[in-house]
């Protein structure tokens, strides 16, 4: 099959919603977040207010000691203590009470999101998915979600937590001295005028990183899982150099976001650093004339201190926000990604149990942004027939295939289903579950799951006993290969099956699709080179499988479309000729011509076979 570059293709949408919608439509796709939220933030605004009432003992405990006069008075200092060391240890127990209950809500909320991302992924259809690379794809359901849980657990709450210490501490603050009070605000000033400028570009900035994370993790998996034909074709050297791009791409990405966060940190450090001086110079000046008591400076220089904290991390809170939302933007973007073959779901009709027919009416599909590949197609199906579908490569066969089990929709024209095609139903009203019940579509090579046989063949039915199991590899009469395996039905296949040989996959892949026991198969028939007892096997257990339901297979050998009862011949995305092997060489058109081929070819390897 030929593939259109990826700029021809869907990709997951990209939506450019402020921050602020970002945060929004992510709490509504986990309400789980917001459960109990409203407590929480009163927990944090506790434990803040715990903090800052500590200065205020400790201006009390100063004056206390030095008294007026000299006068100590012990029993106040006692008390004072006590008091501050109660409040700091329930400060302590509240603020241990107000994480635990945000990390059970933030997980719950994303662990939903996790489940319904992934889902979303498999709903996408087969174009948005073979567009967006499966790493991009995977990188959005792990390491963005990860991004946006550390978020919520420590940053968010973080933001709660600075905020209200800023709002207590000028409180107490404006409380102790407006004069003071001023002067450390003016030493702030120009940073939180300069904050929301630093938010864009580190906004910006956190974009590229979390793209260049996902496009970083798409460069490594694909050579890890096509790691035979990197070593067969000796290709290490460019395939390194893509990962090592990849890398590249990612640490430049991250070296731009953090020189931003090193800046506003820096700024935020000299606008802390000039605060904490301005105010103990006003301080000793205000103190000598007399207006402030010893304990109010010392308490004042705590105080300054809950709040400089806040706005210095503010930088890297806004930072850690920034890069949440740049990856809260990325999970929802692909939520949003409209799943284009969409499943009717209980609103669909059902299909009429039995052998199912087809029919094409009109039926044009082309690849987004590309000319058609399927040209005005109209055709009908009889139930129960074997069909085979032929045609020079890149002329449409697998298109229809992909259309007549609904893998795809046609751009216009309708496909519809029934044992009867003279009064089918379109295919896009029937309900998702009941057509994967009826229609079945076998890939050239199917997927092995790295697991037991078993389990690989409980994915065709997943109720299945262990003694049906046994009766579908009798029926397909694979019982001698079946003895041959180690272990019976707990063999361990390997990754993607790698533990079998083709052929034997390719057996795999027929009980598989036995035990699904559909009404129409659509095949796309095996093409990789087997020895010749496997290829009896499969071909006997092909035939014992298509007995009895309607087929159509996209056929590759000369005795498949020869053992066809109707052959439809597609060339350059039309349908050209339909009939019989016997009608269809008679009339000496693109079949006879492929025919003829496929003859040649099948001689020339019968000779190479024979003995000198
Ligand atoms: N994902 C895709 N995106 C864009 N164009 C595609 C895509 N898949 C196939 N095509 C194009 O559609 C046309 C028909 O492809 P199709 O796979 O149906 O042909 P085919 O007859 O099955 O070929 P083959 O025998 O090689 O599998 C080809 O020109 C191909 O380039």
């Amino acid at each position: 099959m030929t593939t259109a570059t990826d700029s021809d293709l869907p990709e997951v949408a990209q939506s450019r919603q402020s921050g602020t919608q970002i945060i929004r439509r992510g709490l509504a796709l986990s309400p789980a977040i917001k459960d109990g939220l409203a407590f929480t933030i009163v927990l944090a605004v506790l434990s803040t207010v715990g903090g800052s009432v500590v200065p205020v003992l400790i201006q009390r405990t100063v004056d206390a000691g030095l008294g007026d006069g000299g006068d100590t008075r012990l029993s106040d200092i006692g008390t004072f203590l006590a008091i501050a060391s109660a409040l700091i240890l329930l400060t302590a127990v509240v603020a241990y009470w107000m994480r635990i209950r945000l990390f059970k809500a933030s997980e719950t909320g994303l662990a939903q999101m996790r489940v319904d991302a992934f889902r979303h992924v498999h709903d996408l259809s087969m174009l948005t998915q073979n567009s967006e690379r499966r790493g991009v794809l995977v990188s959005r359901v792990t390491s963005d979600i990860d991004q946006v849980s550390q978020f919520l657990q420590f940053t968010g709450i973080q933001i709660v937590v600075s905020l209200g210490q800023i709002v207590v501490a000028t409180i107490i603050m404006a409380y102790y001295s407006w004069q003071l009070t001023i002067v450390v605000i003016v030493c702030f000033l120009p940073l939180a005028i300069s904050l929301k400028w630093f938010a864009q570009r580190l906004s910006d900035a956190y974009d590229i990183v979390r793209r260049t994370v996902g496009e970083m993790i798409a460069v490594i998996a694909e050579p890890v899982v096509g790691a035979s034909v990197v070593r067969a074709y000796a290709i290490e050297g460019r395939t390194q150099q893509r990962v090592d791009d990849g890398i590249k791409g990612n640490l430049d990405a991250n070296v731009s976001a953090q020189k931003l966060v090193a800046v506003t940190f820096a700024s935020s450090g000299v606008a802390g650093g000039l605060a904490n001086g301005a105010v103990l110079a006003f301080g000793v000046i205000l103190g000598v004339a007399g207006d402030l008591s010893m304990g109010t400076v010392i308490a004042f220089a705590f105080l300054v201190g809950l709040f400089v904290g806040p706005v210095q991390t503010a930088t890297q809170v806004l930072t850690d926000a920034q890069n949440a939302i740049a990856s809260w933007r990325r999970v929802i973007d692909l939520l949003d990604t409209p799943a284009d073959v969409v499943d009717p779901g209980a609103a669909g009709v059902l299909l009429p149990a039995g052998s199912l027919g087809a029919r094409f009416d009109a039926v044009t599909f082309a690849y987004p942004g590309g000319a058609p590949v399927l040209k005005e197609v109209d055709v009908v199906l009889a139930p129960r027939q074997r069909i085979a579908v032929v045609g020079e490569t890149g002329s449409g066969k697998t298109t229809f295939a992909k259309l007549l089990t609904r893998l795809m929709d046609p751009t216009s024209g309708t496909v519809r289903l029934g044992t009867d095609p003279h009064e089918a139903v379109d295919i896009s009203t029937v309900a998702f579950v009941d057509l994967r019940r009826h229609v079945l579509m076998v890939p050239q090579e199917g997927f092995l799951f790295d697991a037991t046989l078993r389990d690989n063949l409980l994915y065709g039915r997943h109720d299945a006993t262990d003694q049906r199991l046994l009766d579908v590899v009798a029926d397909l009469e694979l019982d001698d290969w079946f003895a041959s395996l180690p272990h019976g039905l707990d063999t361990q296949v390997g990754q993607r099956g790698e533990s079998l040989s083709a052929g034997e996959r390719q057996l795999v892949a027929l009980l598989r699709s036995a035990l699904a026991d559909p009404d129409l198969i659509v095949l796309d028939e095996a093409t990789s080179a087997v020895d010749p007892q496997t290829e009896l096997r499969a071909t006997r257990a092909l035939d014992k499988l298509l007995q009895g339901r309607s087929s159509v297979t996209i056929a590759h050998r000369l005795s498949t479309a020869e053992n066809a009862d109707r052959i439809l011949v597609f060339d350059a995305g039309r349908l050209v000729e339909d009939g019989s092997h016997a009608e269809l060489v008679d009339a000496g058109g693109v079949y006879g011509r492929l025919h003829g081929s496929w003859v040649a070819q099948a001689t020339l390897t019968s000779r190479a076979g024979e003995p000198a």
